[in-house]
């Protein structure tokens, strides 16, 4: 044999070794059968609007922190689920093209094990509140449409405030890794010096702050435990029906009506300029307000803006009672809430006004409160012209900013140090920031009470396989010499 044949023989042997290595670094199930990637869908029906999120995991670390990532957030058209009270039949529909377009995501053989839910926030608790049989007949409407789909459907419901709150909080929590970290000491473990977030959600109908408060939480209603990767977390959340964006400017331009008891509204939040038009019968049509005994349904209302910022943050203020009473610290109206504590991530609402606004990027109170008051001055052509892609909004934001300052300020009680430690936020990890994705890891058990002992990386199958490559290795050089040596003594 010549130093060709040796050469190849050598060769092989390296070959060998190295498949060796890899399939004892890597499972040989992981090599032959790729990770199963498993599917989740939480629709989002909001007050105003409803969106179905799809997630994806992969099924062999379910059990994981921060492997669930958003596929996608389908928009579904036209008004929330409770404008549907006279026509659920339209809720169910609206529905269908999200529906169809996880169909087109989902892989057919995994549909049927998609867990698949719709939770519906304030604008279905005014409708229970006004009409418990319309808001029944929404929900049983949208079940029809989810269940004729071919997906683990775990139903449709109303979340409490509470809940609401505490699943942005774990969603927050979750995204960031603050609940579990794997250490050096190959452990999954509570991260030492990392404190939980707080998370504070601005809806269209209600608004939801929750935290960790570091002191007994002394009110029951607002006391929530959760047991998660081995770590006790007793927590503080309060949800706020009513003072959501929509209901709380519903409430400010009511306010205005009852004052002036006038068909023309002057309107100091709104920019000079702007004029709209509202019948007595749309203003009073929740329960957030009262209609006045004397007021006519049909009656039109017009309503001009006067851009009127010092006016305007007094009649935002006064939709608030900031008094406590006796019973310890308070947020608002009359409220326990413990002082606020550690940072928070602000979302939804806070963080749409906030980002139109420029003021996302850490700004101080003072620079925010600058930049607030000097949007406020600008009139409605100029605004229009300026921003001719946001006019959907663009009347509210000054209003909505003084709302969320007075809120932040004056109810939850931050002040100018504290006030750093919000970060306005739409995502993170490429996912949205909402009650949608704790809701699903908290319905399908994907964060354990406890921390599980099985090996969660592939270290001692590396150090496995470190061993093995270094002895092929030195089998082969070994093999290697002696053919040498034999084939030359030949
Ligand atoms: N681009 C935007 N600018 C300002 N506000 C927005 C924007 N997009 C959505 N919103 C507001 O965000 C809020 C979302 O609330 P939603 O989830 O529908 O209600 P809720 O959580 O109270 O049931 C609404 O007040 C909506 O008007
Ligand atoms: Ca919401």
């Amino acid at each position: 044999m010549d130093s060709k044949v040796t050469a190849s023989l050598l060769a092989a042997t390296w070959v060998c070794s190295i498949i060796a290595l890899i399939l004892s670094v890597v499972n040989v199930k992981d090599v032959l059968l790729p990770p199963r990637t498993k599917y989740g869908l939480v629709f989002d029906a909001g007050s105003t609007h409803t969106s179905l999120y799809i997630y994806r995991w992969p099924a062999d670390k379910e059990n994981d922190t921060g492997i669930v990532s958003q596929v996608e957030a389908c928009s579904v058209a036209g008004p929330g689920i409770s404008s549907y009270a006279d026509d659920p039949a339209g809720a169910g529909a609206g529905l269908k093209p999200c529906l169809d377009r996880a169909m087109k995501i989902v892989p057919a053989e995994q549909q049927r094990e998609t867990p698949t839910y719709l939770g519906a926030t304030a604008g279905m608790r005014l409708l229970r509140e006004e009409n418990s049989t319309k808001a029944e007949q929404v929900l049983a409407e949208v079940s029809k449409a989810i269940g004729a789909y071919p997906v683990d459907f775990r139903g449709a419901r109303i979340l409490t405030g509470s809940e609401e709150g505490s699943f942005g909080w774990i969603t927050v929590n979750y995204l960031l890794e603050t609940l579990v970290k794997f250490s050096f000491a190959e452990k999954w473990a509570h991260p030492q010096d990392t404190e939980v977030l707080g998370a504070l959600d601005l809806g269209g109908a209600s608004t939801q702050i929750t935290f960790q408060p570091g002191v007994p939480v002394e009110d029951r209603n607002t006391s929530v435990f959760f047991r998660l990767y081995g770590t006790d977390y007793s927590l503080y959340s309060h949800s706020y029906l009513c003072y959501g964006q929509s209901q709380a400017l519903k409430m400010l331009l009511a306010a205005l009506h009852q004052a002036s008891s006038r068909a023309q509204i002057s309107h100091p939040c709104y920019p000079k300029g702007y004029k709209e038009t509202i019948t007595v019968a749309e203003l009073y049509n929740s329960p957030c307000v009262r209609a006045p005994s004397s007021a006519r349904p049909g009656l039109v209302l017009t309503v001009t803006g006067t851009g009127d910022t010092d006016t305007c943050h007094a009649a935002v203020q006064r939709l608030f009672d900031f008094s406590c009473g006796a019973q310890g610290p308070c947020g608002f109206n009359g409220v326990y809430q413990p002082p606020v504590r550690g940072h928070f991530f602000a979302f939804a609402g806070f963080y749409h006004t906030f980002s139109f606004l420029n003021l996302t990027r850490q700004k101080s109170l003072r620079e925010v409160n600058t930049a607030v008051r000097s949007f406020c001055r600008r009139n409605w052509a100029e605004l229009v012209q300026s921003f001719p892609q946001h006019l959907k909004y663009l009347h509210t934001y000054c209003s909505m900013a003084l709302y969320i300052l007075t809120l932040l300020l004056k109810g939850y009680k931050f002040n100018e140090q504290t006030w750093s430690n919000i970060h306005f936020s739409r995502q993170a990890a490429n996912t949205d920031i909402g009650w949608t994705l704790g809701f699903m890891l908290n319905m399908t058990n994907m964060i354990p009470a406890e921390v599980s002992q099985h090996v969660k990386v592939h270290q001692p199958s590396l150090w496995a396989g470190a061993v093995s490559f270094l002895v092929l290795a030195i089998v082969a050089g070994l093999v290697a010499v002696f053919l040498h040596c034999f084939w030359k003594t030949e």
